[in-house]
């Protein structure tokens, strides 16, 4: 019998799951554990550190949840688990899960992260909740200069998106943030991918964890079809909209590298008619979540999104991602490509590929060992149809663009705070990203 055959013959409770936490189950509409639930849930239950790998989609949330709100209801204490996760809107999506599965134990959980008041948060932590769903940047500045906010006695540190955690832009946070939680804590890691990070942090700070990998490092889910579109050159944004057109009526992301590129394409869109909206880190918080959230309702069906949305967001709704720009590092392709065909739901991902991005290209379908196919569309001369409509739409968006930043002043759009996955240039970042990352270690790590 495979694994996942057994796995669906389980139940929550036959893991060991307390009947008030299986009716949460029930009323979250999960019937069986999903696999990573399945072979997480009955280690954790016996106190072990756990490193879970497994794939987009997957229930990795519940995985680690439920374990932390069952040890919660056996013995309740404030300050009692700390969750990291690398974007904001990720935070506030782990915090719905404990939410919706812990209501009914009446757990108490508080998300931390930039962009919103220091000091209602800290007012927030005075109140000592149960859970702290964070990104590293913020927590740490509560961790320094929050009288009174310690996670001395804390016993669960959970870190979701575990690879990004460790990446670069997260380690020196992470450093410190680990130097202040007591070594005896139960500590999970979790992702859809892993790096040798993962591994040194588990060397350094882990008590004999248990591994469990319910898929391979770099495997897309089953349930996606993958798709390229090869175009010689860059400049051409019609390939774009013409694919918009064609799939106009879907849910669809468009991830794009730069914060500039997401706010021109979202422009450019909603200039040609499409519901578009943008989400990057250089917004304010408000307009972050109220993008996210329009998207989530289905009052606006195009979302153009920097990698910011890359990691975790779960909105079942989506049918296509498309990428605008092919990301630099192939794990940023197989989170990308995750924000749809979740839980066992079909959908596409469609990758633009031009004559510049062939290596990339080919190095994704190495690392993710599958063959992506040509989406089909009509003749050359359809697309190029479209040309005249998209030129003066251009032009229009160049228009805005430069009112927009007249009107902000020379000064660049800075986000508030600096806690999370896009708080830094975009463009820097894909710079170091490309020339170290993906060329020297990503690819052999892969
Ligand atoms: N046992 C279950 N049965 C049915 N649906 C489930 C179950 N567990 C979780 N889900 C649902 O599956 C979806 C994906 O779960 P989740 O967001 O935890 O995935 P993930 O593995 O963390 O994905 P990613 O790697 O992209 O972060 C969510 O909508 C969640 O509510």
């Amino acid at each position: 019998m495979s694994t996942s055959e057994a796995s669906e013959e389980k139940t929550f409770a036959s893991l060991g799951i307390i009947e008030p936490l299986c009716k949460a189950c029930e009323q979250c509409k999960y019937k069986t554990p999903t696999e990573i639930q399945a072979e997480a849930i009955p280690w954790a239950l016996q106190g072990r550190d756990i490193i879970g790998l497994a794939q987009t989609g997957s229930g990795k949330t519940a995985a680690f949840a439920l374990p932390i709100l069952q040890a919660l209801w056996e013995a309740p204490q404030s300050l009692f688990a700390c969750v990291l996760a690398p974007t904001r809107e990720l935070a506030y999506q782990i915090s719905e899960a404990f939410n919706s599965l812990g209501s009914i134990i009446g757990v108490r959980c508080t998300v931390i992260i930039g962009g919103l008041d220091m000091m209602s948060q800290a007012i927030a932590l005075s109140k000592k909740p149960h859970i702290i769903v964070a990104t590293p940047g913020r927590l740490q500045d509560h961790l320094e200069n929050t009288k009174g906010f310690s996670l001395r006695n804390l016993k669960y540190l959970v870190m979701d998106e575990a690879d990004k955690l460790l990446d670069m832009d997260f380690g020196p946070m992470i450093d410190k943030i680990l130097k202040v939680i007591p070594k005896e804590r139960n500590t999970y890691l979790f992702s859809a991918t892993m790096t040798t990070k993962v591994a040194k942090l588990q060397r350094a700070s882990l008590t004999n964890p248990v591994k469990i990998e319910v898929s391979s490092k770099y495997s897309t889910v089953s349930t996606l079809l993958q798709y390229y579109l090869f175009f010689p050159f860059k400049h051409k944004d019609c390939y774009l909209v013409y694919l918009c057109n064609e799939l106009a009526g879907n849910s669809i992301i468009i991830f794009t590298r730069t914060c500039n590129d997401t706010q021109r394409l979202a422009l450019l869109l909603r200039n040609l008619g499409f519901p578009a909206i943008p989400l990057h880190g250089q917004l304010s918080q408000t307009k972050r979540l109220g993008s996210l959230n329009n998207f989530k309702a289905g009052n606006r069906n195009v979302l153009v999104a920097t990698d910011v949305a890359s990691r975790g967001l779960d909105i079942p709704l989506v049918d296509v991602v498309i990428n605008f720009d092919i990301p630099t590092n192939s794990k940023d392709y197989i989170h990308r490509v995750g924000r749809t065909a979740r839980a066992g739901r079909s959908g596409k991902s469609i990758t633009l590929v031009t004559q510049y991005d062939v290596e990339l290209y080919q190095r994704i379908e190495h690392v993710i060992g599958k063959k992506m196919d040509l989406f089909p569309i009509g003749s050359k001369d359809d697309v190029m149809l479209l040309q005249e409509r998209v030129s003066e739409a251009q032009r229009i968006v160049t228009l805005e663009m430069k009112e927009q930043q007249h009107k902000k002043g020379s000064k660049r759009i800075k986000s508030e705070g600096n806690d999370d996955y896009d708080f830094r240039d975009r463009e820097d970042r894909d710079i170091i990203q490309s020339n170290k990352l993906d060329n020297k270690s990503g690819h052999k790590n892969m």
